[in-house]
């Protein structure tokens, strides 16, 4: 199965068992939105427990606040949102499609990679065994045509992003001779620039109307209330605030699914510190995100930072974590040292004093900002693809099986009667409703064992408690585990420990400490 395969499988999938549903279906769907169902609600709010937990709960300097979404529309004017957050977009005339400008180009940049690869592919088979890959990648002259073609308009781009340089990026795109992937043709329009917010009308219009934005990040919400937290708080620097919510972004082209939405949930944590002191805590955060993600034991391979070259205006140093999702290696999280852009322009636009008085140093100055900041729908995302398997079992038979970390799982036990009579059921739901004050289970008494097994392998239920003739006898149970497909007998009275045990973020968080 290819990697695109497998992702439109995924979709299908995450469809089918009540993971993501497109919004808005019965009106044919609103591009780039989604609804989370019964199944992918749960699962994202294990995601949003694990990141709280471990910034907010584990960490004694890190507290958490809930922002509005709407905000005095002069925060977007500091932040610099309503001058600069602005993607650089190309219309097709032909296909009358529209694409980000340095999006055509990176996938140009992209293609050239896939040519590589596939000419060492070709020597590989030819060479066989002898085959020496980093001398072939050194002295191949296709290879060398391609990585200087590749090097070329890596760098024109960075620096056409750099000096917003618009007609350049068009000329890159007209000299690359990219092609419109509808129409086919290099009928391109001038490159313009297109602002990301949302807006809408706060009071009616006849009050006069007050334009205000759909906010396109949490973060801000977080600067506006630093004075607030640190005073209220009592909290001392180094220290930080953490927040999960909606923010909105009217992006130009909406693609693979929830990776990229319109609307989505950003998980960010705003840490400030002395100045000077920024880039040391920027190197602490990269290292301390990259251990969340990867106790989640999706593979460390799986994984890699991507250090920007070209920085956001507010910006001294800036990485992504990038996770391999089927469609190639792309941004999940970003850590970003901000500097003391955001909290020094709060200051500026609204006229009050925004400072922190160190009693250290004793010294007054505006602290700098070291920012982590991940897309609760692209974890979703990760998640999902990280788990589904199809697998082939014995006897001809086969199942899709989602291996969700156990503390992720939407359902974290079933409870199936063997048989739907002899006084079975009652015991099942007993066992039930004992379990479900401390856990999300299920319980099914619906066609037989083994098809409900499937389908609880299809949502990634890490558990299935059997009730069966024995059960009455001597009050235990069997129970399944989802990925071994083991069966052990194991005492009623056992099942919340064993549950809690195998599915708390405990295990989890001792791979953080
Ligand atoms: N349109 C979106 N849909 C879903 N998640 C998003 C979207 N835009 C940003 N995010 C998430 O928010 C995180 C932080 O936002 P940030 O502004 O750093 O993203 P970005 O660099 O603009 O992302 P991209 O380059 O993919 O547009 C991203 O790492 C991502 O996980």
């Amino acid at each position: 199965m290819t990697q695109e395969e497998l992702f439109k499988k995924l979709v299908a999938h995450s469809k089918e068992y009540g993971f993501i549903f497109p919004s808005s279906e019965i009106y044919d769907g609103l591009s780039a939105v989604y609804d989370y169902g019964q199944q992918g609600v749960e699962l994202k709010n294990n995601i949003k427990r694990y990141w709280w937990e471990s910034m907010v709960r584990l960490h004694d300097n890190i507290v958490g606040i809930d922002s509005a979404i709407f905000m005095h529309p002069k925060i977007w004017e500091a932040s610099g949102h309503v001058g600069a957050f602005n993607d650089p977009l190309i219309d097709n005339r032909d296909s009358k499609k529209r694409y980000r400008a340095d999006v055509l180009i990176e996938d140009f940049i992209a293609k050239q990679d896939e040519k590589i690869a596939k000419e060492v592919e070709k020597a590989r088979k030819r060479f066989g065994e002898a085959f020496d890959e980093a001398k072939f990648l050194e002295t191949n002259p296709r290879v060398i045509e391609h990585k200087a073609k590749r090097d070329a308009v890596h760098s024109r781009m960075v620096a056409a992003l750099n000096d917003n340089n618009l007609e350049e990026l068009r000329q890159i795109i007209v000299d690359s001779e990219i092609v419109c992937p509808i129409s086919g043709t290099r009928n391109w329009t001038e490159v313009r620039q297109f602002n990301l917010m949302f807006e809408t009308k706060m009071g009616s219009v006849s009050e006069g109307a007050n334009t205000i934005y759909l906010r396109p990040e949490t973060a801000q919400g977080i600067f506006v209330n630093f004075l607030n937290v640190q005073k209220t708080g009592r909290m001392k620097i180094p220290f930080g605030i953490a927040q999960i919510g909606k923010a909105f972004r009217n992006e130009i082209v909406a693609r693979q699914f929830i990776f990229r939405m319109r609307e989505f949930e950003q998980m960010e944590m705003q840490f400030f510190v002395r100045p000077g002191e920024e880039l040391e805590w920027f190197k602490k955060w990269k290292a301390t995100r990259m251990s969340w993600h990867r106790a989640l034991g999706f593979g460390d391979e799986h994984y890699r930072f991507h250090d920007h070259d070209k920085l956001a205006h507010y910006a001294n140093a800036a990485t992504d974590v990038e996770y391999e999702f089927p469609f190639g290696f792309k941004e999940v999280e970003g850590i970003h040292s901000r500097t003391d852009f955001d909290l020094g322009n709060h200051q500026k636009f609204s006229g009050k004093k925004i400072q922190y008085f160190d009693t250290e140093t004793g010294e007054s100055y505006v602290p700098y900002v070291v920012e982590t900041s991940i897309g609760v729908d692209r974890m979703v995302l990760q998640v999902l693809s990280a788990s589904y398997e199809e697998q082939q079992l014995e006897g001809g038979e086969s199942r899709i099986v989602m291996h969700i970390p156990a503390a992720l799982a939407p359902v974290k036990a079933a409870v199936l009667p063997l048989v739907k009579k002899d006084g079975l059921p009652e015991v099942a739901r007993d066992i039930q409703h004992a379990l479900k004050c401390d856990f999300n289970v299920q319980y099914d008494e619906k066609d037989s064992i083994g098809k409900r097994y499937r389908r609880q392998d299809a949502i990634g239920t890490p558990f299935c408690i059997t009730v069966d003739h024995r059960t009455l006898e001597d009050k235990t149970v069997t129970v399944r585990h989802r990925d071994s497909m083991e069966q052990q007998r194991v005492a009623i009275a056992d099942l919340s420990g064993m549950i809690a045990e195998e599915t708390g973020f405990r295990k989890l968080f001792a791979k953080l400490c």
